[in-house]
C-alpha cells in the first residue's frame, strides 16, 4: 500500500481466520501506539447489510455489483469512536446481525468486489492522520498491502476461537456461533488464504495467551521491525 505520506504512516497489516482477535487486538494495539485502525470486514458486512436491504439475492454477483454504486460507506478510524455507517444510517451494530454474518461471504467472494474495496482501503488508509495504522481483515498481509513494513498472521486454535465467541454471547446464540464461525471460514478460505502465513509474514499464535498477552505480542512485533535486532 501506498500512502501520501508513507514516510510517516507505518501500516500495520494483520489478517487471520473469524474469531482470531482480529478486530479486538487491533484495536487496542492502535490505542496503546495512538494508530489509526481500519476494520475491512466492516465494509464487506455493510455492502451485506445494504444488498439485504434493498431484497437483492446476495448469490446473484450481478444484482450485488450493481448494489455497489449506492454504496456510499463511511468508517471511522479512531480507534476510540468506532462508527460505520451508509449513507446518513448508523450500521455499527446492524453489520453484526446474524443475517448479514450469513450472507457476507458471498458478496465477498465476488471479484469485482473484492476489487472495489480494495482501492476503498488503500485509499481510506493513506488519508489516516497518525504515525501509524492498524489495518486488519483476510487479505491485507497479501493483497491490500503486501508491502506493508509489519504484517502479521493472527491467529488461535479453532476451538479456542469458538470459545471466546461463544463466550460472547447467550445460550442459543452461543451454541450456533461455533457452527456459523466455522461454515464462513470455509467459505472465506476458498477466496483468500488466510490460514497460512504468506513468506515474511509473522505468525502470533494467541492460542495459550490471553488477550493482554496477545497485544503485547503484536507490539513486540511492531516495535522489533521498527527496531531489528541485528
Ligand atoms: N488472546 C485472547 N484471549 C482471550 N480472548 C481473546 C483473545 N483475543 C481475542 N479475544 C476475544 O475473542 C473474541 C473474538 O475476538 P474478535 O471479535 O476481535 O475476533 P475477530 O478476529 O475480529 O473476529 P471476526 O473476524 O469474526 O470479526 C472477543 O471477545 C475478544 O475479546
Ligand atoms: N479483508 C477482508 C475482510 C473481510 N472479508 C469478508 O468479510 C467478512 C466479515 O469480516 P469480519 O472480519 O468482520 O469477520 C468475512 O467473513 C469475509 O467474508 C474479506 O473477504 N476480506
Amino acid at each position: 500500500m501506498t500512502t501520501p505520506d508513507s514516510a510517516q504512516t507505518i501500516v500495520v497489516a494483520i489478517d487471520g481466520p473469524a474469531g482470531s482477535g482480529k478486530s479486538s487486538v487491533s484495536k487496542a494495539v492502535a490505542r496503546a501506539l495512538g494508530y489509526g485502525y481500519l476494520d475491512t470486514g466492516a465494509a464487506y458486512r455493510a455492502l451485506a447489510w445494504l444488498v439485504l436491504e434493498k431484497g437483492v439475492d446476495s448469490e446473484d454477483a450481478d444484482a450485488v455489483i450493481a448494489a455497489l454504486d449506492d454504496f456510499d460507506y463511511f468508517i471511522a478510524t479512531n480507534p476510540d469512536e468506532y462508527v460505520v455507517r451508509v449513507g446518513e444510517t448508523d450500521v455499527t451494530e446492524a453489520i453484526r446481525e446474524p443475517r448479514v454474518s450469513a450472507a457476507v461471504s458471498a458478496i465477498a467472494r465476488v471479484p469485482a468486489v473484492r476489487s472495489h474495496l480494495v482501492e476503498l482501503f488503500r485509499s481510506i488508509a493513506a488519508g489516516v492522520d497518525a504515525p501509524g495504522v492498524v489495518v486488519e481483515g483476510r487479505d491485507i498481509t497479501t493483497v491490500v498491502a503486501p508491502d506493508a513494513p509489519v504484517r502479521i498472521l493472527l491467529t488461535a486454535s479453532e476451538e479456542a476461537r469458538m470459545a471466546r465467541r461463544s463466550a460472547e454471547l447467550q445460550d442459543d446464540a452461543a451454541a450456533t456461533a461455533g457452527a456459523e464461525l466455522k461454515k464462513r471460514d470455509q467459505a472465506d478460505s476458498r477466496v483468500v488464504d488466510f490460514l497460512n502465513a504468506a513468506e515474511g509474514v509473522t505468525t502470533v499464535d494467541s492460542t495459550e495467551l490471553n488477550f493482554a498477552e496477545t497485544v503485547d505480542a503484536v507490539i513486540t512485533v511492531i516495535a522489533d521491525t521498527q527496531s531489528p535486532v541485528s
